[in-house]
């Protein structure tokens, strides 16, 4: 299949998703299903299309004049792929499963279509209803922010260190052409391949072997600032499959004791198997068990309690694109209460003199600042932690720019920092 076929597919795939109110992973697979002459390159080719027509719907539909899957999907090959017009002309011709050949109002959109006017929803590619919310982070700067979350994420690496060195892992993965991360000292970056995808590198002996693990380098920075010591008691309450887990092992050298817990008990499931790999020998991982509290005897103990927040991962919109248009404003409000309910599970847990570390991926101020601010208020026994100094501290001094306006959190971006966007707050409490 060519260009031109993938394009009249990737219709296809945004009609149905318009139509059955279907995410766009469900809409694919329905079409994997109905097309089964596909190849898996075909599918990628069709995949990639569509979420590049989902990452920049709203600047497509602005220069296209016109919303619908054939505008958004003939607006990403002309607007993010930089095909001409001719170039459609001529793929449409050749191929029997094309389009309709553009109209003349699509051929003057792809010569004259340009943002000329258009507000910062628009230039940013986020839905109208969160302009004020990005406002209070970014100000005058939302558009451009929020248009660098419309970009393709990389695929990085984070080094493990308790088995190999980034020199050692770079040369394991050299011939995927792996890089230095420019800010995380364990960061790796792997070059994608054309459409978008990342090679296979679960499949790779440095990977089965846990001389590396899939981090974005926005994690693993998040999970450094926390800086995790050896001989420390370390508590990783939302741990889900453990990323950060993985993460903080790193920084403790199997020294001291950490626990990782999680309310989901499925989604802890991964994380055994992650630690063997990754040759974790001070972990215990506490599953929920009915009402019972799990926790009890870790309760005043901790040096470290991290809170890595359910959200709604707006800072993932790179990853997921489908995500951000799907996103309602009732959902800020029920991650709210779940960040506000594992703050305060996690107070209880840190002791006199101990810290908490605060995460998100997700950049609306409603889940970050306000949280902290209003924790902080039900629990003045914890103070903020300057989060220049936090940075400074772990040894990541390019990121003490980044700190929020009132210096609770740092907020790192793919425009700022060039990774997915985090938000990391740290408090200590009264000793
Ligand atoms: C952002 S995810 C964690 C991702 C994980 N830390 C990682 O780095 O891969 C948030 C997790 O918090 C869990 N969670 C939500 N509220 C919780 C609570 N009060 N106590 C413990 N876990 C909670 C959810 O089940 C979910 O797995």
């Amino acid at each position: 299949m060519k260009t031109a076929a993938h394009a009249a597919a990737a219709i296809e795939v945004l009609a149905e998703m318009a139509s059955a109110r279907r995410p766009a992973s469900d809409a694919l697979k329905n079409w994997g299903t109905a097309h089964r002459f596909a190849g898996s390159r075909d599918r990628a080719g069709i995949a990639s299309l569509v979420y590049d027509a989902l990452r920049h719907r709203a600047s497509i539909a602005w220069r296209m004049g016109d919303d619908s899957p054939r505008a958004l999907v003939l607006g990403a090959l002309a607007f993010v792929r930089g095909k001409n017009a001719e170039y459609m002309a001529a793929a449409i011709a050749d191929s029997p499963h094309a389009p309709e050949p553009l109209t003349e109002a699509e051929q003057h959109a792809f010569i004259h279509g340009t943002l000329d006017g258009a507000p910062e929803w628009v230039r940013g590619d986020y839905p109208e209803w969160l302009d004020s919310h990005f406002a209070r982070v970014f100000g005058e700067e939302r558009g451009a922010e929020l248009s660098a979350m419309a970009e393709r994420a990389p695929l990085d690496l984070r080094v493990n260190v308790l088995k190999a060195d980034r020199e050692q892992a770079l040369k394991a993965l050299d011939h995927l052409g792996a890089s230095e991360t420019p800010i995380s000292p364990l960061g790796i970056r792997i070059n994608l391949l054309d459409d978008g995808r990342g090679p296979p590198v679960q499949s790779e002996p440095a990977f089965l072997k846990g001389l590396v693990e899939v981090q974005d380098e926005g994690s693993q920075l998040a999970a450094m600032i926390a800086a995790a010591a050896p001989g420390e008691q370390v508590i990783d309450l939302c741990a889900g499959a453990g990323g950060k887990t993985l993460a903080l092992s790193g920084g403790m050298n199997n020294r001291g004791q950490l626990f990782a817990y999680d309310r989901d008990i499925r989604r802890l499931a991964p994380l055994h198997e992650r630690a063997e790999r990754a040759g974790v020998r001070n972990l215990q991982v506490r599953s929920p068990r009915g009402q019972q509290d799990v926790m009890a005897d870790l309760v005043g103990k901790a040096d470290l309690v991290l809170v890595d927040a359910p959200c709604t991962g707006t800072g993932t919109w790179r990853r997921n694109p489908d995500a951000k248009w799907r996103l309602r404003p009732g959902s800020i409000e029920v991650r709210q209460n779940e960040q506000d309910a594992a703050l305060a599970d996690a107070a209880r847990l840190v002791k006199p003199g101990g810290r908490l570390a605060y995460i998100t991926c997700s950049l609306l101020p409603e889940e970050n600042d306000d949280r902290l601010a209003s924790f902080r208020t039900t629990h003045p026994e914890f103070t903020t932690l300057p989060a220049q100094e936090a940075a400074i501290t772990a040894g990541l001094p390019a990121l003490a720019a980044y700190a929020n306006a009132d210096g609770s959190g740092l907020v790192l971006t793919p425009k700022r920092t060039g990774t997915d966007g985090f938000f990391v707050g740290l408090m200590r409490k009264a000793g």
